[in-house]
């Protein structure tokens, strides 16, 4: 009888499991044609791919980050590989003003908005905390909160359009990690802002879809050159990252995990054996190839 008990609460338990965490795969690009997308920190890595994917897609396409000239190639590759259209608009997420104005950069360009992909994130040192918290607090303003104040800005478009918020987090968003004080502290506080969000627009019938993206060591050129020799593991390929995230905001999805096995596997051990975890991941690192620090 004990027997049948438990092999009945294992049973149930699998098929929860697989109710909560089999996201509908099938995803469809097609569905993205003709849609109106903001990328932000577009000018190079995953959100530069990101903006290719959309425009291979056929989306219309407002890039945004600091450096013009290489916004404006990335914009004329999208026109390229078959955007509806693609556009770009400079600035520093530093400033409030400059994150609110993308939003209604793209209000009149486009006369709404489909989907809000937040990814840019400001320049922070990988090493020992060296104990700047004004650093801390600069870094909160271009990692957090633009991202919070593009999203109220954004949200009477997405809400007439039923659309898709998508924050690009990180492994480092979810566990804890040396040399990532400041830049972990940020991707944290990600998660509080949005998951509480997405819990309200649940609660209040908002039909706006919140993806919180998780991403271990991909190879873009600013993280391989910043984390190169220290980190032992090897990185994942920038194009199918940004692929991934797309998907996972196209399918409303609450969270994506890419990759899947640097992710989320870990992840499994954080709340039941967090010093198992941190066992781990300690002896990925080789603290000798650490840069000296500025
Ligand atoms: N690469 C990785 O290993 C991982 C990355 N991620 C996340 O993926 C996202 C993209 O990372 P990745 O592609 O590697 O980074 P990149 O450094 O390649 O891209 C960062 C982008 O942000 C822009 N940016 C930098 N500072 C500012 C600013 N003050 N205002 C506006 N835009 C700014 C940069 O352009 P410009 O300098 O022209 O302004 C650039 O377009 C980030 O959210 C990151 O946290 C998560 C986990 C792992
Ligand atoms: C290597 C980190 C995760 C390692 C790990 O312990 N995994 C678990 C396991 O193997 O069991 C990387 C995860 C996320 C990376 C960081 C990141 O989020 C991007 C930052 C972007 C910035 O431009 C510089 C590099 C990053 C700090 C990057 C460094 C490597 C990670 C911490």
């Amino acid at each position: 009888m004990a027997l049948l008990t438990k092999l009945i609460v294992a049973v149930i338990g699998l098929l929860l499991a697989f109710y909560f965490y089999s996201g509908n795969d099938a995803f469809d690009p097609s569905t993205l044609k003709g849609k109106k997308v903001i990328v932000t920190g577009a000018s190079s890595g995953i959100g530069e791919q990101m903006a290719y994917h959309l425009a291979k897609m056929g989306s219309h396409i407002l890039i945004t980050a600091r450096t013009e000239d290489r916004l404006k190639k990335v914009v004329d590759k999208c026109v390229e590989l078959g955007a509806a259209s693609a556009h770009y608009i400079p600035g520093s997420m530093d400033n409030m003003t400059f994150a609110k104005q993308v939003v209604h950069e793209a209000e009149g360009l486009f006369g709404g908005l489909d989907m809000l992909i937040l990814n840019h994130i400001g320049f922070t040192y990988f090493n020992y905390f060296d104990g700047n918290v004004d650093h801390v607090r600069d870094l909160l303003e271009i990692n957090v909160l633009s991202y919070a104040t593009m999203t109220v800005a954004a949200l009477p478009m997405l809400k007439k359009s039923g659309g898709n918020v998508v924050v690009v987090s990180s492994f480092v968003g979810k566990v804890g990690a040396p040399f990532t004080v400041p830049y972990s502290t940020t991707k944290f506080a990600l998660d509080g802002f949005f998951s509480s969000l997405r819990m309200e627009f649940k609660q209040q019938n908002t039909n706006v879809s919140i993806t919180l993206c998780v991403i271990s060591y991909i190879d873009t050129d600013s993280a391989v050159n910043t984390v190169a020799g220290v980190i032992q593991q090897p990185a994942a390929p920038k194009e199918e990252c940004a692929f991934e995230i797309i998907k996972g905001g196209a399918l409303r999805q609450r969270e994506v995990y890419y990759q899947y096995q640097a992710t989320k596997i870990p992840l499994l051990l954080r709340d039941w054996a967090p010093e198992f975890l941190e066992y781990i991941m300690l002896k990925n690192y080789d603290v000798t190839k650490l840069k000296p620090q500025q």
